[in-house]
């Protein structure tokens, strides 16, 4: 059984685990409490297969780091365990002590030593007459066939360790223990040190596996024999689990991912494109040199599209926007006639190389146009890069712009960094809200279209580029000239080619099948049947079709995402339900539209040619309505009828409500609808 010498300290202290029996016990649990509180010596009064067993036992329960031992009991452990084991030593002068001891008590005295005699003693007691026999023992049989012998021999002291010892008091001679304090004291001192520095070794063990578990890569290492050493959880999910292939060979368990190339030329190879279980990995296998020498090879495998996820994003922070086109001039939804015109003119547009210049409110689709350029022309597997102008301050869109040299200001970026113009050459920039653009960066854009070269702030040499420029407004650049706020030169250099997207209230006949195209890709993205949402999609295009859009295309998505948001189900509504969920859901479509309708009436109930009386203050005057084409009035007069009816359904038939609802007089309402038939 263990005795404990020492409890354990809060601190986890070295454990040892001392063996011996008989008097080495003695000696060790002498010894042992000295050692407190610092570190742990249990001393195990066993030896051999009893020992191996209960020290095997303590290894697994993790309660022993190091061992000490002595002689034959000493040697059968250390070939057994797969532990340290350290042996006691006695020095020459242990012994001579231990024999001194001997002869004054006898005259014919025997050492005995485990594993070999000991030749200076064999020549220091010839040389002073000593008569001293030699004897070595390996077995416990061995040990006790010695003892025997030097019975019959007339031995009559025995200086030996514990064992032979024992063995000699037994048989009636005297038995001196050679082992000593000091030797003993020696060993544990050793197996401390040992100790220490294997827990040392364990917690950088532990903190690199950590490591490795965290690595998205796979790692796997292997000994010269391309045997698996140890591996990661990510390489785990590829070789399968640890515990079935440490030990194997890695030619056995992947033949694609050898290492035996690696380790019979000692050379690395970096990035190697390999497939394994029909996936394809990035490896790099590298020869492990330790101190000079090659012990085994590493292999790392990465995730390409892991790669490229991250190339992707690194790509995308260096860039202010993505350098792809994603829309073609086909996403430009539309069939009204300023679309079909502006559609053809693109095409057109797409052909020639020249800069061009599109004006049209927010959110009409310039960027989606100025995409739709790239693509359709003879650039487009080039890049696309937009920037908005009006996003940044002008310090950073210069940099961002025209990019800069290292050092060109302090924290500069190492190395510089190109700006967009070099990032897009030989596709095209799209240059968003140039009428934002600060005079002196007009300055410089205008060097860049003229010279065709860029000069990255700091640099002394231009970089030539070779790009397409588009630039869009929704200001009126022609006016921004006019006072002064753009530069003339630049607006003629942008405006070689001129498009226009006009606002979606001037093209309310393209709403339904915009809507269409914006839903489809809604409920995409959303994931709902686009075939539910048609009924509410119909009523939100018609009661568009008189509002004034002030946000276009862009505020038309975003309130039919509203919609969709509030209800993904429409193919069970009424028509009345449909109209009061819009009301509640879109009141800004619902507000514009009443205005529009009074308008209308009010409009109808008037000459063109009203003149807001004189006498009236003047914010009291209602501003003349704008002129009307006589196409436009019955189209409007239809549409209003419509929704006059539809609101009229919405409030289940009471006249009332549905003329609150309108803003209109109950007189009114009788004559339009009695106009109507
Ligand atoms: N004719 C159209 N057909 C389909 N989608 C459109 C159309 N016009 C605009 N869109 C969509 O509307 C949104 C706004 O378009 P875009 O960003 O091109 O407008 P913009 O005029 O560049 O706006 P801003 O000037 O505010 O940047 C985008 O999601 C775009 O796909």
């Amino acid at each position: 059984m263990p005795v404990t010498a020492h409890q354990t300290s809060a601190q986890p202290a070295p454990r040892i685990v001392a063996v011996g029996f008989h008097r080495l016990k003695e000696l060790l649990l002498d010894l042992a409490p000295s050692y407190r509180p610092a570190i742990s010596v249990e001393v195990l009064d066993k030896g051999f297969v009893d020992a191996v067993d209960d020290l095997r036992a303590m290894q697994a329960a993790g309660v022993v780091d190091v061992v000490v031992a002595a002689g034959a009991n000493g040697a059968f452990l250390r070939e057994r365990l797969d532990l340290p084991v350290v042996l006691i030593k006695t020095s020459g002068f242990d012994v001579m002590r231990a024999l001194a001891r001997a002869r004054q008590i006898a005259s014919k005295i025997a050492l005995v030593s485990y594993g070999g005699v000991s030749v200076e003693v064999e020549q220091f007691s010839a040389r002073f007459g000593l008569n001293i026999e030699q004897h070595s023992y390996r077995t416990t049989e061995e040990a006790e066939t010695c003892v025997r012998d030097m019975k019959l021999r007339g031995i009559e002291a025995v200086v030996a360790p514990g064992l032979v010892s024992d063995l000699a008091e037994a048989a009636g001679m005297h038995g001196l223990f050679v082992y000593t304090h000091d030797a003993v004291r020696e060993a544990i001192d050793v197996a401390i040190e040992m100790s220490r520095i294997a827990r040392i070794e364990l917690a950088k063990r532990e903190r690199l596996n950590i490591i490795l578990g965290h690595l998205k890569d796979g790692v796997v290492a292997v000994d010269l024999d391309e045997r698996i050493e140890t591996l990661n959880p990510a390489m785990e999910a590829v070789l399968g689990a640890a515990d079935t292939v440490i030990g194997r060979k890695l030619s056995d368990v992947a033949p694609s991912l050898s290492l035996q190339v690696t380790l019979r030329e000692g050379r690395s190879d970096i990035e190697q494109i390999t497939r394994i279980n029909q996936r394809t990995l990035v490896a790099t296998r590298t020869p492990i040199v330790e101190q000079g020498i090659h012990t085994g090879a590493v292999l790392v495998c990465q995730d390409p599209q892991a790669i490229q996820r991250a190339d992707r994003r690194l790509r995308a922070k260096g860039q202010a926007r993505s350098a792809q086109a994603r829309y073609t001039l086909d996403d430009l939804v539309g069939s009204s006639t300023p679309m079909q015109h502006a559609k053809a003119l693109a095409l057109r547009c797409a052909a020639s190389q020249a800069t061009a210049l599109i004006a049209g409110e927010s959110g009409t689709g310039k960027e989606l146009l100025a995409q739709g350029i790239h693509h359709a022309g003879p650039r487009a597997a080039q890049p696309f890069v937009a920037i908005n102008c009006a996003a940044f301050p002008e310090a950073l869109l210069e940099s961002e712009l025209f990019g800069f040299e290292e050092g060109a200001f302090t924290g500069s970026r190492r190395g510089g960094k190109a700006g967009l113009f070099e990032t897009a050459h030989t596709g095209t920039i799209f240059l968003d809200e140039i009428g934002e653009m600060a005079p002196a960066l007009q300055t410089r854009l205008l060097r860049v279209l003229q010279e065709r070269e860029v000069l990255r702030l700091g640099a002394t040499e231009p970089t030539p580029i070779d790009v397409r420029v588009i630039a869009a407004t929704h200001r009126d650049l022609a006016a921004r000239v006019e006072t002064g706020e753009f530069r003339r030169d630049l607006y003629y250099r942008l405006n070689i080619l001129s498009l226009q997207l006009p606002p979606l209230r001037e093209r309310p006949e393209d709403l339904p099948e915009i809507g269409a195209h914006l839903v489809a890709k809604l409920c995409e993205r959303l994931d709902i049947d686009a075939t539910s949402v048609q009924p509410m999609l119909q009523r939100l295009a018609y009661a568009g079709q008189s509002y004034a859009w002030p946000g276009n295309v862009r505020e038309f998505e975003n309130l039919l995402e509203r919609a969709l948001a509030y209800r993904s189900q429409w193919d069970r509504a009424s028509t009345a339900e449909i109209d009061l969920a819009l009301r509640e859901m879109t009141p800004e479509l619902f507000a514009a539209r009443r205005n529009a309708t009074t308008q209308a009436l009010a409009f109808e109930q008037q000459p063109a040619n009203l003149q807001a009386p004189t006498n009236l203050p003047a914010s009291t005057h209602a501003a003349p309505p704008p002129p009307m084409s006589t196409a436009k009035l019955s189209g409007r007069r239809e549409n209003e009828l419509r929704y006059i009816l539809d609101v009229l359904a919405a409030c289940g038939g009471d006249k009332a409500l549905a003329c609150e609802r309108l803003g209109i007089s109950r007189a009114t309402l009788w004559r339009k609808l009695k106009a109507a038939g």
